[in-house]
């Protein structure tokens, strides 16, 4: 069942910064359903926080690195790869559906991925032929980036992250402790006309800059779901999981999910969610005995979502636990050795004290 729930609509000038009002419908979303539409504008429909020349670039990315047959695709499988980045369908999911009345939708999107040089490892994919394309995605990222952390400044004011401590509010404080350097990563997705899904789900993270490219997207509201349709030249910005712990739960991590059903055969949804994190390294308080690393927690996130990355992540702890063993036996090789050299010491030690008769050499074994 589908009706409509109350969405705050914010405007962001071109400085990035947000009046009373704005400041009150932010509070009004983060506290609501953690969902609210970003005009990407002034209230008085003036400056532009994110260039509508990027974000065009990023739309004709979106379309075109799809157009390559699938062999090329598949060359650059984020399967093949331990850095999660390049092309990916649904096939690999293990665990999305969150929807409270247990309906699971067959998930039928495919996607890119890509990221900041600090998630995984560096360097973002595209298929062969395509790979101009590829700085028109980071630049577009890098604008996201910007327009996350603002947001995320305007929430540390806002009093709503109680564990904060109060020099932490302060936005440039906040900015620079948490997210000078942020984890990030974006996906460039192509729904199916007919039977276009994403299963539902909440976001790991801190927040998600989406753009819609159509109708689909819905939200999970005391069990049931609303649609949340498409403003043009608006963001959909929502708020993730990591986000939700680190307030104590009073900002909102909602459940989501994608239909997709167009009466044109040839109509596909594309869509561009674009994820931001705390720095590596941040240690996220949501009490004094309930502290987690940001990064090892998006990180696990992901290792239990996805085959590829679940495969990555034992591989890695197989070879963790080959390196620990390996280290162990060359410390019990070591010690034998030391043991050894310690024991000829020794030997000849007493072979010398024996030759010249007591002296005042002591000798430990
Ligand atoms: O495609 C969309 O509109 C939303 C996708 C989404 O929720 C996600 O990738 O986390
Ligand atoms: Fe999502």
């Amino acid at each position: 069942m589908t009706g409509t729930v109350h969405i705050p609509v914010i405007s962001i000038g071109s400085e990035g910064t947000l009046d009373d009002d704005g400041l009150q419908r932010l509070t009004d979303a983060c506290m609501l359903h953690g969902f609210f539409y970003l005009k990407n504008e002034k209230p008085n429909g003036e400056g532009y926080h994110i260039d509508p020349s990027v974000v065009s670039r990023a739309w004709d990315v979106a379309k075109e690195i799809f157009e390559v047959p699938q062999d090329a695709k598949e060359k650059v499988n984020v399967a093949h790869n331990n850095s999660n980045r390049g092309y990916f369908n649904s096939l690999g999911y293990l665990e999305l559906n969150k929807d409270p009345n247990g309906i699971s939708i067959r998930d039928s999107k495919e996607g890119f991925f890509f990221g900041s040089d600090n998630f995984l490892a560096p360097g973002n994919l595209a298929p062969e032929g395509k790979e101009a394309l590829i700085p028109d995605v980071e630049a577009y990222m890098r604008m996201c980036m910007a327009v996350c952390q603002d947001v995320m400044k305007a929430i540390a004011t806002t009093g709503l992250m109680s564990q904060l401590q109060s020099e932490e509010r302060e936005p440039e404080t906040f900015v620079n402790k948490y997210l000078s350097d942020p984890v990030y990563m974006l996906k460039l997705l192509k729904y199916p006309p007919h039977d276009g899904n994403t299963d539902a789900h909440t976001d790991y993270g801190c927040i998600t800059l989406l753009l819609p490219g159509d109708e689909g997207l819905q939200i999970c509201v005391n069990n049931e779901w609303h649609d949340v349709p498409v403003i043009p030249n608006a963001f959909v910005i929502n708020f993730g999981d990591l986000l939700q712990f680190w307030s104590n739960s009073v900002i909102k991590s909602t459940i989501h999910r994608v239909i997709y059903r167009s009466a044109d055969p040839n109509k596909y949804r594309y869509s561009i969610p674009f994820f931001m994190h705390p720095n590596r390294g941040s240690q996220i308080r949501a009490g004094p005995e309930n502290v987690i690393d940001s990064y090892d927690y998006v990180v696990s996130r992901f290792d239990k979502t996805y085959a590829h990355r679940k495969k990555a992540a034992e591989e890695a702890a197989a070879a963790m636990a080959a390196v620990t063993e390996s280290a162990a036996m060359a410390a019990v090789t070591e010690s034998a050795a030391m043991a050894a050299v310690t024991e000829s010491a020794a030997m000849a030690a007493v072979t010398e004290s024996a030759a010249t008769g007591p002296s005042a050499v002591s000798v430990h074994v």
